[in-house]
């Protein structure tokens, strides 16, 4: 089924509006109190809006409060990139029709009060159980007295009579023998069929939850609303709920809020990030996530993203450096943007940048090395080409077609991208250490941080291959 929502919460300043198409699975994603929840538990019923229409599959959910208001405000993006990046990447799902959209920061052709016809003579509330929504919380939340198969027998048995039309016979209360057929059916699809017997008390948080997937998708919900499934869940056993809901939610409508981009990745078509109580970005997965249009959503995705306007200037092939590109033996384009100082920043890019207009580079804090000094510092190269601007970096870029390497590169070519700064902070991460500047951050090995004798505070040149990063119009 697919959805039309639009919604405004005064007191929580939530103003969102987005669609969602039938089968597609769209991941929300955002810092606390962005009002990633709100959004589900209006949809869900659960918490009533002072204003806002939502549509699902041909029953009007709610309708409710004034039906018009101000839509122009102000995000992160700018209207025409969301436009382009939406119309660009609807291809991207593989024939999965895709129309989510942010209608609450100033796309004019979005779902809006004031396109959604005429305002209804009365506001429609429909209470949450005959919404055809199911809502799967972070916590499994089963009865603790029922089993297993009860629990997931429950929906399909108590069906509400007056539950809105749709599939026929989705609103039929089922018999005993039923319910519990389709219950088990259920139980076999999140393998835990060996489960049904057992109380909630006898099972751990990964097969509870699985029993609450279970039941959510026993009632055959129109729409699947997840709030961080994941999130209570022991790290191991992560993944294979995640494995299990790539499969049930194939196809199917749903919301998921995760703070995990593995989640975006592996189970939605778009990705919706909310700040703030707003859409600040949306598009598909991999074009939200790996060209991120703002600072906050190059966080989620642990990616630099530099943004400044494009340069009409041509970039020599020569001076941008080994064909590698980041994308195989094609040569690629060039394209550059002066940021903030004046400063000029070359990456590849495979979309024209105008002369004049936003736009932004990208590259991974694993592909940016840091020096202490702006010259070369232990007898490397200083090279006119990037390609030779180190003997190290020459050999990684044949390798991973990356440019230099993490931490290696200790001479700055005159190709390559320098960002200078301060050393803001040091974070271990793993079998690295996170440098982080005001402008970018660099995954350096710990022996690579002691040798250049980092600490907050210590100026420091980081540095980049144009043929690591990506330049993009915002
Ligand atoms: N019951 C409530 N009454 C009033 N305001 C609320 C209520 N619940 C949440 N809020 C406010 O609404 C805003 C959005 O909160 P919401 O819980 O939707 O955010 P969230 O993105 O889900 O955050 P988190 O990731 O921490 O769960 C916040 O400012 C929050 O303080």
């Amino acid at each position: 089924m697919s959805l039309e929502f639009t919604a405004r919460l005064d007191d929580r300043g939530f103003d969102v509006s987005l669609t969602v198409s039938e089968g597609e699975t769209v991941a929300v994603l955002g810092p606390n109190g962005a009002g990633k929840s709100t959004l589900l538990n209006v949809l869900a019923g659960l918490v009533r809006p002072d204003a806002g229409r939502a549509v699902l599959g041909g029953t009007v959910l709610f309708d409710v409060g004034a039906r018009s208001r101000t839509r122009a405000r102000t995000t992160t993006r700018s209207r025409s990139t969301t436009d382009s990046r939406s119309e660009k990447y609807d291809g991207d799902s593989a024939g999965r029709a895709v129309a989510v959209q942010a209608g609450a920061a100033g796309r004019p052709e979005s779902p809006s009060f004031s396109t959604w016809g005429a305002p209804p003579s009365r506001s429609r509330w429909l209470p949450p159980h005959e919404r055809g929504v199911s809502l799967l919380a972070q916590e499994a939340l089963l009865f603790p007295h029922l089993s297993v198969l009860d629990n997931v027998a429950f929906g399909p048995r108590s069906r509400h009579g007056g539950a809105p039309a749709g599939r026929a016979g989705r609103t039929a209360r089922l018999s005993k023998p039923a319910a519990d057929d389709l219950a088990a059916r259920w139980l076999d699809e999140v393998d835990a069929a060996d489960l049904a017997d057992r109380k909630p008390a006898q099972l751990s948080g990964g097969q509870a939850q699985r029993i609450a997937v279970a039941r959510a998708l026993a009632s055959d919900p129109r729409l699947l609303l997840l709030d961080e499934p994941m999130a209570a869940l022991d790290i191991a056993v992560a993944p294979a709920l995640r494995r299990m809901l790539r499969r049930v939610l194939e196809e199917r409508t749903a919301i998921i809020v995760t703070h995990d981009i593995l989640d975006a990745f592996m189970l939605a078509d778009r990705v919706v990030v909310m700040d703030g109580g707003r859409i600040v970005d949306i598009g598909s997965t991999r074009a939200v996530l790996e060209r991120p249009s703002n600072q906050f959503t190059a966080g989620l995705a642990a990616l630099n993203v530099l943004i400044g306007v494009a340069d009409a200037s041509r970039v020599d092939a020569r001076r941008a450096g080994p064909e590698s590109g980041g994308a195989g033996s094609r040569t690629p384009e060039w394209g550059t943007i002066v940021i903030e100082g004046g400063r000029r920043i070359v990456a590849a890019t495979d979309a024209p940048l105008v002369p004049g207009a936003r736009a932004a580079v990208a590259v991974r804090p694993a592909l940016v090395s840091v020096a202490t000094s702006p010259h070369s510092t232990t007898g490397t190269s200083t090279g006119t080409s990037t390609s030779t601007s180190t003997s190290t970096s020459t050999s990684t870029s044949k390798r991973n077609g990356a440019g230099i390497s993490p931490g290696t590169a200790t001479g700055l070519g005159t190709g390559t991208n320098v960002v200078p700064g301060t050393v803001l902070d040091l974070e271990p991460r793993g079998d690295v250490v996170r440098v982080r500047t005001e402008h970018i951050a660099a995954d350096l090995a710990p022996n690579r941080v002691a040798e250049l004798d980092l600490a907050p505070g210590t100026p420091v040149w980081c540095a980049f291959e144009p043929s690591a990063a990506v330049a993009y119009p915002l």
